[in-house]
């Protein structure tokens, strides 16, 4: 039934209005999915490839869709999964391109789900998921590779840890960003939006801090469930190989790895933060075991550059005590089945997993069905725009037995 008889690769836009991979994936009793990669600005040194759109979908047109079509099953996705690393041969997707083999990844899961009538997370995830829901990391707040003249810090995120419902917490996360607009309004401080649709002012870490901390607090009261907020430092953007230092440029302040290390430990102390996404450099494990050391107890250190969503780094973490939770984006590896094991392998040592949303998104929903179908602690996927709100409400929908 779920034989993939058709896959058809087209150019779409994503947020930013760059070309991206979309693919549709159809299967002999009709099934149908349509999924679309999206792309990082940020993106970790040791993630797959991502190939220019139409290189991608040539690629995989002339290598992929022949192993695929006529011969695999839309409903087994590791066996889908195993034949576009087949097709590629590389370790890092360079020949098909990470965006086309993911595109085409969560199109099959898609169209398995069809054929199944099952909604997407419980195809993956199976009949027992659908009760426990990611609570979502919302950005209220950013710069660094995002938004030019704007925070160091790439972003701010609210974290709406009490929140009762989905949709209680995806609420909570727009009424901080819009207290964040207030609060600016107020210090007369203009500011667009970055990427991801968080505020991205002219202003420096240190207020960002006051403003988010005021906004969070403000919020919690009116809703009166506990609001926290945490970071994605993405640390690798501004350290510097050569003075081996990590640069604030917007503060004119450079740190050396030591400091570093106590900067965000004190961060953590000062502003009870619940969340540090890339605190530290993307290759250095040491560093990240210090930190960990010291606040792990008390906060989630998640590894993004770091890990890359691939096992290996994530086991080499595991085995150095580098960190206690995963940031998963599937287009960083590739396909779903790793996407997956990374998952497993970070739940069997205590590790959380994130799933996460890239700076340049489109509408595609994928990611949340993802995170309910692996029982994903949080979801990172920004607070406003239409992008972000496509997984947003999806994860309403979900909460609400409606997909
Ligand atoms: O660093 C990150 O975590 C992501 C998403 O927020 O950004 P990008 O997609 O640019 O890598
Ligand atoms: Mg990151």
């Amino acid at each position: 039934m779920t034989l993939v008889t058709d896959i058809r690769l087209r150019r779409v836009l994503d947020s930013r209005g760059n070309p991206t991979v979309e693919a549709d994936v159809l299967t002999e009793s009709g099934g149908f999915g349509r999924a679309a990669a999206p792309s990082g600005a940020s993106t970790g040194e040791y993630e797959a490839i991502e190939l220019p759109a139409s290189e991608a979908i040539a690629a995989a047109r002339e290598h992929a869709v022949p192993r695929l079509v006529g011969e695999t099953y839309a409903g087994n996705q590791r066996e889908i999964d195993a034949a576009l690393r087949a097709a590629d041969g590389t370790d890092d997707f360079s020949k098909i391109g990470a965006n086309s083999a993911v595109a085409i990844s969560m199109a099959a899961a898609k169209a398995g789900a069809d054929v199944l009538g099952a909604p997407l997370f419980q195809h993956l995830g199976g009949t027992f998921r659908g009760q426990n829901f990611p609570i979502p990391l919302g950005n209220v707040v950013g710069g660094g590779e995002h938004a030019a003249d704007a925070t160091d810090i790439q972003e701010f995120l609210a974290a709406p840890v009490g929140a009762p419902s989905v949709a209680d917490a995806v609420f909570a996360n727009a009424a901080v960003h819009a207290a964040v607009a207030d609060l600016l309004e107020e210090r007369d401080v203009p500011s667009g939006k970055g990427d991801e649709g968080a505020w991205a002012p002219s202003i420096d870490d240190e207020e960002a801090f006051e403003i988010v901390d005021e906004a969070v607090s403000t919020v919690e009261d009116e809703v009166g469930f506990e609001i926290r907020f945490g970071l994605d430092v993405a640390a690798a953007e501004m350290y510097d190989d050569e003075s081996d230092s990590y640069e604030y440029e917007s503060a004119g302040v450079s740190r050396d790895t030591d400091e570093q290390i106590e900067y965000v430990a004190e961060l953590v102390e000062e502003y009870d933060l619940v969340y540090v996404e890339d605190p530290l450099d993307e290759t250095d494990y040491d560093a990240f075991a210090e930190l960990t050391d010291e606040v792990g107890d008390r906060t989630l250190v998640c590894g993004d550059d770091l890990f890359v969503t691939n096992t290996d780094r994530l086991q080499e973490g595991i085995d150095r005590d580098a960190a206690n939770s995963i940031l998963i984006k599937p287009n960083q590896i590739g396909t779903l089945t790793d996407a997956f094991d990374a998952i497993e392998l970070a739940t069997e040592h205590g590790y959380d997993s994130v799933v996460s949303h890239r700076s340049g998104e489109t509408e595609d929903a994928t990611i949340t069905h993802l995170a309910v179908a692996t029982d994903a602690p949080f979801i990172k996927t920004g607070a406003v725009g239409g992008e972000r709100t496509a997984k947003l409400n999806e994860l309403i929908r979900i909460a609400d037995d409606a997909t």
